[in-house]
């Protein structure tokens, strides 16, 4: 596959790159803000890179006319709607957090809505690197957003080089139930990237999450 990535020189970039050469796929173009280069037309872009880079995002797809695969976080509304606007035309896979266990985690949330009522205490807490500008994570946000609560206390930690840990509890007077995950390596992310990029060469256009095609 020949694949390109916007956010090339970061975190993620770098730790893509090494997984897509050892899988054998072809980076043939490159975005960050030092620039772009293109060595010829990729299958598949994908994104990791900062919020305040997203309108580029956008103009790279509309002008390539090929899969995006994105997990940027920071995104809002109207940047969900330009997304939308994009799966019109291309196939766009997004997902906050590609790693098989937050997607695991997440299915747990919805389970245990079934039994949690508004008498019990729920909190989530995230920590991660501290070069990590946004907070608190996207995929606290997105955890947030599967519990049917109008407020949730979220904490954020800012330590080190962690990868990224999510912790939901869900506390009554009697009992308390913590579901818990943590990266130790930016392997857990980029393996969904990779099912996501190989993914996207046979889907028609339209917005898919990550959930969307593991399933
Ligand atoms: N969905 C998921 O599974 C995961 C999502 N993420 C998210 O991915 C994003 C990137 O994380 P991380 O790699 O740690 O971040 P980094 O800060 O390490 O990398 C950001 C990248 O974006 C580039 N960039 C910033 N602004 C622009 C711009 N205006 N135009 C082009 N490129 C730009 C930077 O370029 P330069 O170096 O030149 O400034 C850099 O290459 C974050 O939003 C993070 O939350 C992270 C891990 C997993
Ligand atoms: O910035 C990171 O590193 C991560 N960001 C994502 C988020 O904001 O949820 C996903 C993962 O936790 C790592």
């Amino acid at each position: 596959m020949k694949y390109g990535i916007i956010g090339y020189s970061g975190r993620m970039g770098q730790a893509i790159e090494e997984l897509f050469s050892e899988a054998g796929h072809q980076l043939v173009y490159q975005k960050d803000e030092a620039g772009e280069k293109e060595l010829e037309k990729p299958e598949v872009i994908i994104d990791f890179s900062l919020k305040e880079a997203f309108a580029e995002t956008v103009k790279v797809i509309e002008q390539k006319q090929v899969a995006l695969v994105i997990g940027t976080t920071g995104l809002d509304q109207d940047d969900f709607a330009e997304l939308k606007r994009l799966a019109e035309e291309v196939p766009v896979i997004q997902s906050f957090n590609f790693s098989i266990g937050i997607n695991i985690l997440s299915e747990l949330i919805n389970k245990v809505n079934q039994y949690v009522d508004q008498d019990w205490d729920i909190e989530i807490s995230e920590t991660h690197h501290r070069f990590k500008k946004d907070k608190p994570s996207g995929t606290a946000i997105m955890l947030g957003d599967l519990i049917d609560r109008d407020e949730l206390e979220m904490h954020s930690k800012r330590l080190g080089s962690e990868f990224g840990e999510h912790e939901v509890d869900f506390a009554s007077t009697g009992e308390v139930l913590t579901l818990k995950h943590r990266a130790y390596s930016r392997e857990a992310f980029t393996r969904g990237v990779l099912i996501s990029a190989e993914a996207a060469l046979d889907l028609d256009a339209g917005f898919y999450t990550f959930k969307d095609i593991l399933n």
